[in-house]
C-alpha cells in the first residue's frame, strides 16, 4: 500500500517537473488541475482547465528564478521553516518603507497593513489580487489568473501593475512572479463580447487573433453560419472605429466622451488621463498618497479602446445558446473576452430617464465600486462584493442610473423583489408606473418603452409549463434587449438556473451583488463566466471602523452536553445527533443567560435556529415569540413590528426565513442556537443583520454575535467552518468555555435531571423529519442547500478543514462589559489536540480558504 502511495506520488512528482518546465525550478508544483483529491469539501474546485493554458503552467509553478537566488542556505533555524524559508531573498536598502512581501514560490503577497501607505496599497492589491484574509495586521493577497484578468478589465495594464508591484514590495519581484502578471494580462482585452439587435458578436481590432480563434473546433461550431433574413453571419472587416461601423449589417457608433455619472454626486474618476507615471525604482515612502496610485489608476482614464491596429473592428457572429462555451473557449485559449457597454453611444435601445434623487450621497466605497464598473466611460459586466448592510442595492440602483437603459433585476425570493421595487422608488426618481415586478402574484409591465422589471431566478429560468400570463411575461423578457441586467445576492444561486438565466435574457452589461463571494457548492468558477470578473471587493474592517457597518465582538461559547445527551449522541444516527447536540440543555440555559443579560443592557437579541423543532422548542420555553416559514404573514409582520417598538418584545427567535430579507436596524445582539452545517455563507449573512445596527455609531458601541457550540461533537467542526470567512475578513471569535454565574441564575431552565430526561425523551421520541432543517427558504436557496446537505450525508463533506480561527484570550469586559464568562486561548491547529473528541478528529486538515484558491494553495509538494 505504502509501495502504491509512493508510486503515485513519483508520478505527480514527474508530472509537476513537466509542468513547470516552463518558469522556475522543478521543486514546487504548478497547481494547475493536480487534483487536490482532499479537497471536496465545499465545493472548492476551480475548473482550472478553464484558464489560459499557459496561465495555469506559470501562476504558482515558479520557483523565483531570474532576480532571486532560489537555494537556501541551511542554519540553526532553517529546518523550522522548510521551504517557507525566504531569508535568500535581497531586502532592498530602504525596505522598511516600503509594505510588501511577495513570495517567491505561490505568488502570495503579504501587506503590513500597519504601513503609513497601507491604505493605498490595499486598492491596489484588491484590483490585482484576491483579498485571502485581511485581520487587522497583516494582509494576505493572491495573484491567480482571474485576479489578474479583472485588473486588466478595470484598465490597469501589465507594466503598471509590475511597476507599482516594483515599488511597494520590500524585495525585487520574483522573475516567475513577473512571468505570471505578463502572460496572464497580455492577452486579455483583445477581444470582446458585444451584443447588437439581439445578436452576439465576437469582436477585436486583431484580424489575426479572430482568425485564430476561428480555427478553433468549439468557436468555430458555435458560429451562426446565417439565416433567411440575410444575415450570413460571417467574418466582416469594415469602417475604422470612432465612426459609424457596421457588424453584421448593423451601426456601430464612436467611442465615448466623457464619463458622466448620474445624481447630484459625480462620481470622480480618479485621474486626470494622463499617461501612467514612470514605474521607477523609488522608495514607496516616497510616493505616498494619491500620486503613487495614478500611475495606475489613472490608466483607467484613457478609455482607449484597442485601436492599435489600424482602426479596423472585425467581428464575427456567433448563436445566443453558445455565448458560454465561446467565453470559455476564449479563457482556455488565453484570450479572455470583455464585456463592455457603450450606453451612451447606443441610440438603438430607448433611453430611460432616471436619476438618483437630489438627496442621495453615495458613500466613498459605494462610489469607488462604481468607478471600477464604469472607469472608462463604458459599463463593465462583473461583480460588486461588498458586506452585508452595505448598500449594494444603492451600488445597483446608482449603475442602473448611470446606464438609463431598461433593467432587468434578479432577486432570490419575492420578498426581495417588493424590497427591491420600493428602494428604486426611494432612491431614484422613477414613476412608479415605470417599474413593474414579475412574480407568481403579480405579472406587471411597465408604462413607455423603457422601464425596470424586477423579478425572482427562479420565475425567469422556470423550465415547467408556464400559465399563459406568465408565458408571456417570460415572452416579453427575452424579446427586449435589456441595457443592464442586475443580479442580487449571486454567490446562492444554483449555477444551472443561474446559467438558464443569462443565456435565455440579451443584456448589455450585468452587475453581480453579493457580499460573500463563496459559494457552497463547486460552482464559484463559473460567475467568472457567466456574469464577468469581481470589479470590487471592500474591506469588512475598514467599513466598520469608518463607522457604515457596525463593529461586532464575536464568540462561540462552548455547552458542555449532559452525560446522558452525550451518551445517546454517541450511539444514534446523524440526524438524532444533530437534535441531540442543539436540544442539549446546556445549551438551553447559555441561550437563556445570553437573552436575559443582554435584554437587562438595553439590546434587542435575534436568536437564530434553523431546525424549527428545536426553534419552536426554544422560543415556548424561554416565552419569547418566533417566525419561521410557517408562520403566516399577518403574524410575521405583528411580531416583527413589536420588536422593532415595543420595550417589552426584546428577544426574537428566527428560522432561516430571517437570514437575509428581514431588514431589522434594531436588533445588536444575535444568538445562534443552531445553523445549517458549516455554511460560511449563512453565518455571514446572519452577521449582516446585526452589521446595520442603528445604533453603530454610538459612542463605544459593539454588537455580539454568540454562536452556541455543544462540546465535542460534530458541531464544533461545523462552528470552525462556518467562521472561516468572517476570520479571514478580519474577525476574531472568543471562546466562551464557561458563562460565569449562570449556574446560580434564578430560573435556570432544566437545572434538574428529571426535567433534562424528559427533554431527551422528547428528542428521541422526535421523527427523523423533526431533525429536517426547515423548508422555509426561497426554491431556489433550498435546492442548492439540499444538494450540499445531501453531499455532506454522502460523505462529501468529510474532509474537514482546520481552523485557521484566530482565537484569543478575552476579557470579559472586552466582550460584552461584565464579568461572567471565562474564555479559553485557542489558537492551535484543529486536531492537534485543541479540541477533544470526534470533532478534532474531523476537524483535522489544511487551513481553509476560499474555494478559488483551495487547488491553487494546496499544491501538493
Ligand atoms: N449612501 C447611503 N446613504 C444612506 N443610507 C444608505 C446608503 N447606502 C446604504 N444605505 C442604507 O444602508 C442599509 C443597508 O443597505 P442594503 O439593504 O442595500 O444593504 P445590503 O448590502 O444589500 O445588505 P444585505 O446583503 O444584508 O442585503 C439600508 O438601510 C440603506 O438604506
Amino acid at each position: 500500500m505504502a509501495e502504491k502511495r509512493r508510486g503515485e506520488v513519483a508520478e505527480e512528482e514527474a508530472k509537476r517537473l513537466r509542468l513547470s518546465d516552463n518558469y522556475g525550478p522543478p521543486h514546487r508544483p504548478a497547481y494547475a488541475n493536480e487534483g487536490n483529491d482532499d479537497d471536496d469539501d465545499d465545493g472548492g474546485g476551480v475548473d482550472w482547465s478553464m484558464l489560459p493554458q499557459n496561465a495555469m503552467l506559470s501562476l504558482g509553478g515558479g520557483g523565483g528564478a531570474g532576480t532571486v537566488a532560489p537555494r537556501r542556505p541551511v542554519d540553526s533555524v532553517s529546518y523550522i521553516f522548510n521551504e517557507e524559508d525566504y531569508s535568500y531573498l535581497k531586502l532592498k536598502p530602504d525596505h522598511s518603507s516600503r509594505p510588501l512581501w511577495i513570495c517567491p514560490e505561490s505568488d502570495v503577497i503579504i501587506l503590513e497593513a500597519f504601513s503609513p501607505i497601507a491604505e493605498q496599497a490595499q486598492d491596489f492589491l484588491t484590483a490585482i489580487g484576491e483579498p485571502i484574509s485581511r485581520p487587522s495586521h497583516i494582509h494576505e493577497y493572491k495573484l491567480t489568473p482571474y485576479s489578474l484578468y479583472a485588473a486588466v478589465s478595470v484598465g490597469l495594464e501589465t507594466e503598471n501593475i509590475i511597476g507599482v508591484l516594483e515599488r511597494l514590495s520590500k524585495v525585487p519581484i520574483p522573475e516567475s512572479v513577473i512571468q505570471s502578471i505578463r502572460v496572464c494580462t497580455l492577452s486579455v482585452g483583445k477581444v470582446k463580447l458585444v451584443l447588437k439587435h439581439n445578436k452576439y458578436f465576437v469582436e477585436s481590432n486583431y484580424a489575426d487573433v479572430l482568425q485564430r480563434l476561428l480555427k478553433d473546433p468549439v468557436i468555430e461550431q458555435s458560429r451562426y453560419l446565417g439565416d433567411a433574413t440575410g444575415n450570413d453571419g460571417l467574418l466582416h472587416d469594415k469602417a475604422p472605429s470612432g465612426k459609424d461601423l457596421a457588424i453584421g449589417g448593423l451601426k456601430k457608433p464612436g467611442a465615448p466622451a466623457t464619463t458622466e455619472l448620474a445624481g447630484p454626486d459625480r462620481l470622480v474618476m480618479g485621474g486626470d488621463g494622463e499617461e501612467p507615471a514612470a514605474t521607477d525604482d523609488k522608495p514607496a515612502g516616497d510616493n505616498t498618497g494619491d500620486d503613487l496610485f495614478q500611475a495606475v489608476v489613472t490608466v483607467e482614464q484613457d478609455g482607449d479602446d484597442d485601436d492599435d491596429d489600424g482602426d479596423r473592428v472585425h467581428a464575427f457572429q456567433i448563436r445566443a445558446d453558445a455565448v458560454e462555451a465561446v467565453k470559455k473557449r476564449c479563457n482556455v485559449v488565453g484570450h479572455p473576452m470583455l464585456e463592455e457597454y457603450d450606453f451612451r453611444n447606443d441610440h438603438l435601445n430607448p433611453n430611460l430617464d432616471m436619476d438618483l434623487k437630489p438627496i442621495t450621497a453615495i458613500r466613498p466605497y459605494q462610489e469607488k465600486s462604481l468607478n471600477k464598473m464604469f472607469g472608462n466611460g463604458r459599463a463593465r459586466s462583473g461583480i460588486i462584493v461588498l458586506p452585508c448592510g452595505a448598500g449594494k442595492t444603492l451600488v445597483g440602483i446608482t449603475a442602473a442610473c448611470t446606464i438609463k437603459k431598461s433593467v432587468l433585476c434578479l432577486c432570490t425570493s419575492s420578498v426581495s423583489v417588493m424590497q427591491w421595487k420600493q428602494q428604486f422608488l426611494h432612491w431614484s426618481n422613477l414613476p412608479e408606473r415605470q417599474v413593474a415586478v414579475f412574480t407568481a402574484d403579480k405579472k406587471e409591465r411597465f408604462a413607455g418603452n423603457a422601464g425596470i422589471v424586477i423579478s425572482t431566478y427562479s420565475m425567469v429560468a422556470n423550465t415547467r409549463k408556464r400559465s399563459h400570463e406568465a408565458q408571456k411575461m417570460m415572452d416579453f423578457l427575452n424579446s427586449q434587449e435589456w441595457g443592464f441586467l442586475l443580479l442580487d445576492e449571486v454567490h446562492v444561486v444554483p449555477a444551472n438556473m443561474f446559467r438558464r438565466v443569462v443565456t435565455s435574457i440579451a443584456a448589455h452589461t450585468k452587475l453581480g451583488l453579493t457580499a460573500t463571494l463563496v459559494r457552497e457548492d463547486d460552482k464559484i468558477s463559473d460567475l467568472n463566466f457567466l456574469i464577468g470578473p469581481k470589479l470590487y471587493e471592500a474591506n469588512w474592517m475598514d467599513l466598520s471602523s469608518q463607522g457604515h457597518i457596525a463593529t461586532v465582538q464575536c464568540a462561540e461559547v462552548w455547552c458542555e452536553m449532559t452525560g446522558e445527551f452525550y451518551r445517546e449522541y454517541l450511539s444514534q444516527n446523524s440526524r438524532k445527533k444533530m437534535l441531540l447536540y442543539v436540544m442539549n440543555p446546556h445549551k438551553f440555559q447559555a441561550c437563556q443567560y445570553l437573552i436575559r443579560y443582554h435584554e437587562e443592557r438595553g439590546d434587542k437579541i435575534i436568536a437564530f435556529a434553523d431546525n424549527v423543532y428545536a426553534l419552536k422548542a426554544y422560543a415556548i420555553k424561554l416565552k419569547k415569540p418566533y417566525i419561521y416559514g410557517g408562520t403566516p404573514q399577518e403574524e410575521r409582520m405583528r411580531i416583527l413590528h413589536q420588536f422593532q417598538h415595543n420595550p417589552t418584545v426584546s428577544t426574537i427567535f428566527l428560522s432561516k426565513v430571517g437570514d437575509t430579507s428581514i431588514d431589522l436596524p434594531e436588533a445588536t445582539v444575535l444568538i445562534q442556537v443552531s445553523s445549517h452545517y458549516g455554511s460560511r455563507r449563512q453565518e455571514a449573512q446572519r452577521l449582516g443583520r446585526i452589521l446595520r445596527a442603528k445604533r453603530r455609531n454610538d459612542e463605544g458601541f459593539n454588537a455580539f454575535f454568540y454562536s452556541l457550540v455543544s462540546k465535542d461533537t460534530q458541531e464544533m467542526y461545523y462552528s470552525t467552518k462556518r467562521q472561516q470567512f468572517l476570520i479571514d475578513q478580519g474577525y476574531a471569535f472568543k471562546v466562551i468555555t464557561r458563562l460565569d454565574g449562570m449556574d446560580e441564575f434564578p430560573g435556570l431552565v432544566y437545572r434538574d435531571k428529571p426535567a433534562q430526561l424528559e427533554l431527551l425523551n422528547g428528542v428521541l421520541l422526535a421523527s427523523d423529519a423533526d431533525a429536517n432543517l426547515g423548508d422555509d427558504v426561497a426554491l431556489d436557496e433550498d435546492d442548492l442547500n439540499r444538494r450540499i446537505a445531501g453531499r455532506r450525508a454522502a460523505g462529501g463533506y468529510g474532509q474537514a478543514q482546520s481552523a485557521a480561527a484566530r482565537r484569543t484570550v478575552g476579557s470579559m469586559k472586552s466582550l460584552s462589559g461584565a464579568d461572567h464568562m471565562a474564555y479559553v486561548e485557542y489558537n492551535r491547529p484543529v486536531g492537534s489536540g485543541g479540541r477533544g473528541g470526534a470533532a478534532a478528529k474531523a476537524a483535522a486538515g489544511p487551513a481553509e480558504h476560499h474555494p478559488l484558491f483551495k487547488k491553487q494553495w494546496y499544491s501538493k509538494r
